[in-house]
């Protein structure tokens, strides 16, 4: 099979997106890099999603919201071609689930799982190099390229993780292993990051870290594409563009952040007042009173 050409290709598999605009002729609206359509998943007769429609494209960095059993961690699993819908399509870089070998898809997205199953006391530089092989442990059988450990370097440093460089896994928070393994994720250049509550269980200042991170990595690859899950508001990074809001595996909202995100949609997905606040690019949600307290 021939490699395509990036600079002329609309396979969002390509390293480069296609050439539009001035210089490239007519502005193309990019491929979606993440695509479903009538998606239903159903396990052992429960209807778990149903009827999603969702389209993901570069630049694009999409918070996925609602209460526990929603559905999340099942829509998460399709969109990192880790499982395969019931019934309706998904295309993940331009190929559809089903068609394809799901492995090589794999090596194409950046997937964060906060319960690495890591126990040797790998330093976060080899931590951050299992990535090139997507491996749990280094490949002692090859030797990182000078390329690699620059890259390496520099996501450690964008993931502000260059002070612990050295330090041993097992000795890290939760908080720096969790920038620790978005570095790792990003090692093969991946167009879409997926991540899931990558907040969970931070102290402020490591979820402040995180979140600051997330931004400087958003704004220094303007390409790249992300999903993000979590249940709270207050965990979503300023750079968020879009959002999907889930309830009993069905849509509530979904499209661009301000559109969706609203004190009414987001208390529609969590059946109860909720009111929304949006200040410095940042959200909060508050339960709204019910009823004046007794004077
Ligand atoms: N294999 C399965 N068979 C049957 N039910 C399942 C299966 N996997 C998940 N579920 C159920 O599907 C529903 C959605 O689960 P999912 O983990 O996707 O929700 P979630 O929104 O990620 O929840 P949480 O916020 O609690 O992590 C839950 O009620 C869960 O119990």
């Amino acid at each position: 099979m021939s490699t395509p050409d990036p600079r002329t290709s609309s396979d969002p598999l390509a390293a480069e997106p296609p050439a539009g605009g001035p210089t490239g002729g007519p502005a193309v609206e990019p491929l979606p890099l993440l695509r479903t359509r009538a998606v239903d998943v159903i396990r052992d007769g429960r209807h778990l999603l149903r009827g999603i429609d969702l389209a993901i494209h570069p630049g694009e960095h999409w918070a996925l919201l609602g209460p526990n059993g929603a559905g999340k961690s099942t829509l998460l699993a399709l969109l990192g071609a880790v499982s395969h819908p019931t019934r309706g399509e998904v295309d993940v870089l331009g190929r559809r689930l089903g068609r394809v070998d799901i492995r090589e898809l794999r090596a194409h997205l950046g997937h964060v799982n906060p319960r690495h199953p890591l126990r040797s006391p790998l330093t976060v530089r080899e931590v951050v190099l299992t990535g090139v092989t997507n491996t749990i442990e280094p490949d002692l059988h090859r030797k990182p390229s000078p390329e690699e450990l620059d890259r390496a370097e520099q996501l450690i440093d964008t993931l502000g993780m260059a002070a612990s460089a050295e330090s041993a896994w097992t000795t890290l928070s939760q908080g720096e292993r969790g920038r620790a393994l978005i570095a790792r994720a990003l090692m093969p250049s991946p167009r879409l990051l997926l991540l899931d509550e990558p907040a969970t269980g931070l102290d402020l200042t490591a979820r402040e870290l995180l979140l600051d991170s997330l931004d400087l990595l958003r704004h220094q690859h303007p390409e790249l594409a992300s999903v993000l899950v979590t249940h709270h508001l207050e965990e979503l990074p300023e750079s968020t563009t879009h959002a999907l809001l889930l309830r009993g595996g069905e849509t509530v909202a979904a499209g661009p952040v301000d559109a969706v995100m609203t004190t009414g949609l987001v208390s529609a997905t969590f059946g109860h007042p909720i009111r929304i606040t949006r200040h410095e690019g940042r959200w909060t949600a508050r339960a709204a009173a019910r009823r004046t307290p007794e004077a």
